[in-house]
């Protein structure tokens, strides 16, 4: 099939990747013109694993194209996939100018009947206004249907070939078989829906993997108190079937381009029905919660932060990107800083971006973790890199000028004990933590 991506982000590039690499004819159009001019040089703009090979082999076979004219990439196309932003605005709400002006851009360039494919995560109604907008500017036949995304970073072209579902919101299910022939390849598991429900179960999705992360996270702050430990407390309630394994890992929060923006964007579609979400508010405010906990914390450890050094490893919202939309990083090298310490921060992929965002005398940019910590007054764990997982915790505390280690991710737990000699603290393990303000004895000696 001949198929044009508008928007080529996270979402945008993926989809065109992978679809070219089943063999599809795929067309990227951005209005991004140093986007397009890397992909054109082969260069992917974003860090996602396998993308940059996937992305060469394609280009080398001629499958995908990249270009800053949409009306270019639309015109020939069979189906055009919009993957465009829709960021937060000031109050919260989803911001859909990028998907208006996309649809009035594709609106003007019909050339033919099409399907139209959103992937952008948008507030339920707005797959209708999409199909209002193209009605008013196209001269030929076109259908628009809700495809949303649920791809992970870090994972996205492993979720890609193997989505848990595929849901196409329609509510014309007789004009949909194109899409669900596209789709056929990567699953079994298509779930056919009207197209309200169907820009519903994205919002739902994302709000309840939230919740049970601000849960999970509520949990491990009783566990400190109680003496409980939270990893163990996961471990048992993930084994129940109705409950589940996944994203019960307690830390410093949720960050990233969609919980942040999909939760407060709920909360507004909520709102403008006249219905309080206040379970989702709480969720929100417990996350916001979370990463001042971590800044309490290495107040308690360190003292004052004034005339002090610390070290950060990792500044992504996650592992295994590149993108700090939202990460916990930001806000918290922001308020070291502004108490007036320095920092020296290390991440192996998003550093880049990081500084794109927030670039100040007062940060060192280092090349790798055992630079970071050098010489600190304590040190942050803010993103789970294996690369953090495998370093040498006793050469750490010998180059840090005060082992403070505050693990905000839960990474290094049991480990801490084996290894190391660190003052240290873990979310919901009151066992290993150790706090010389306290008159604690460090977590264990030298091996
Ligand atoms: N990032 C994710 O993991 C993820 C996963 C699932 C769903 N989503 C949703 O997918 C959508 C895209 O997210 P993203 O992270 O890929 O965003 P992104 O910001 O990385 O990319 C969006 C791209 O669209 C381009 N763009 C905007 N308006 C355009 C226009 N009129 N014509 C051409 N290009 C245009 C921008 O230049 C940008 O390159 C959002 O609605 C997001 O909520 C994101
Ligand atoms: O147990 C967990 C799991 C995740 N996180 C944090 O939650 C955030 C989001 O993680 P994850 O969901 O893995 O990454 P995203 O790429 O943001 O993916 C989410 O957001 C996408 C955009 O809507 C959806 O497509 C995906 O299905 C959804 O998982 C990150 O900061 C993680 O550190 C935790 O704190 N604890």
């Amino acid at each position: 099939m001949k198929l044009a991506v508008v928007g080529t982000g996270y979402v945008g590039l993926i989809t065109g990747v992978c679809f070219a690499e089943l063999g599809h004819e795929v067309v990227c159009a951005d209005k991004d013109s140093g986007k397009i001019e890397k992909l054109r040089l082969g260069e992917a703009p974003i860090y996602e694993p396998g993308l940059q090979e996937m992305l060469w082999s394609n280009a080398d076979a001629g499958r995908i194209a990249f270009t800053t004219d949409l009306a270019a990439a639309v015109r020939g196309s069979e189906i055009v996939i919009i993957a465009v932003g829709t960021p937060s605005t000031a109050t919260g709400e989803a911001d859909l100018s990028f998907v208006e002006r996309a649809a009035e851009s594709i609106g003007e360039a019909l050339d033919g009947p099409k399907t139209i494919m959103t992937k952008s995560t948008v507030p339920v109604g707005t797959n209708a206004r999409i199909e209002a907008i193209v009605a008013s500017r196209a001269k030929y036949p076109f259908r628009v249907v809700s495809v949303p995304e649920f791809l992970r970073e870090g994972y996205a072209i492993r979720d890609t070939f193997n989505p848990d579902r595929i849901v196409i919101g329609t509510d014309r299910a007789a004009e949909i078989e194109a899409i669900v022939e596209l789709h056929k390849p990567l699953t079994d598991r298509i779930f056919v829906t009207d197209v309200r429900s169907a820009e519903m179960i994205k919002y739902a999705s994302n709000a309840y993997l939230a919740t049970r992360i601000s849960f999970i996270n509520e949990i491990a702050n009783i566990c400190e108190k109680v003496g409980a430990d939270i990893t163990q407390v996961s471990a048992g309630m993930g084994q129940d079937r109705r409950i589940g394994p996944h994203f019960l890992n307690a830390g410093i929060g949720y960050g990233g381009s969609c919980f942040p923006k999909d939760t407060k964007a709920l909360i507004q579609i909520a709102g403008n029905v006249d219905y309080d979400f206040k379970l989702l508010k709480s969720v929100v405010e417990v996350n916001r919660e979370q990463r001042n906990t971590m800044i309490r914390k290495l107040r308690e450890y360190a003292g004052s932060f004034s005339g002090k050094t610390f070290g950060i490893w990792g500044l992504a919202f996650k592992p295994n990107t590149d993108d700090v939309r939202e990460a916990p990083a930001l806000d918290i090298v922001s308020r070291l800083i502004g108490e007036g310490a320095r920092v020296r921060v290390y991440d192996p992929a998003a550093t880049a971006n990081f500084r794109s965002l927030l670039n100040d005398p007062s940060i060192e940019w280092c090349t790798d973790p055992l630079s970071a910590a050098k010489g600190s007054d304590g040190l942050m764990l803010l993103t789970e890199w294996n690369e953090f997982a495998e370093v040498d915790l006793r050469a750490v505390e010998q180059t840090m000028n005060t082992p403070i280690l505050i693990d905000g991710r839960n990474l290094f737990g049991d480990k801490i004990g084996a290894y190391s000699r660190f003052w240290y603290y873990s979310v919901g393990r009151p066992h290993l933590n150790r706090s010389f303000t306290k008159g604690d004895q460090p977590s264990a000696f030298l091996a």
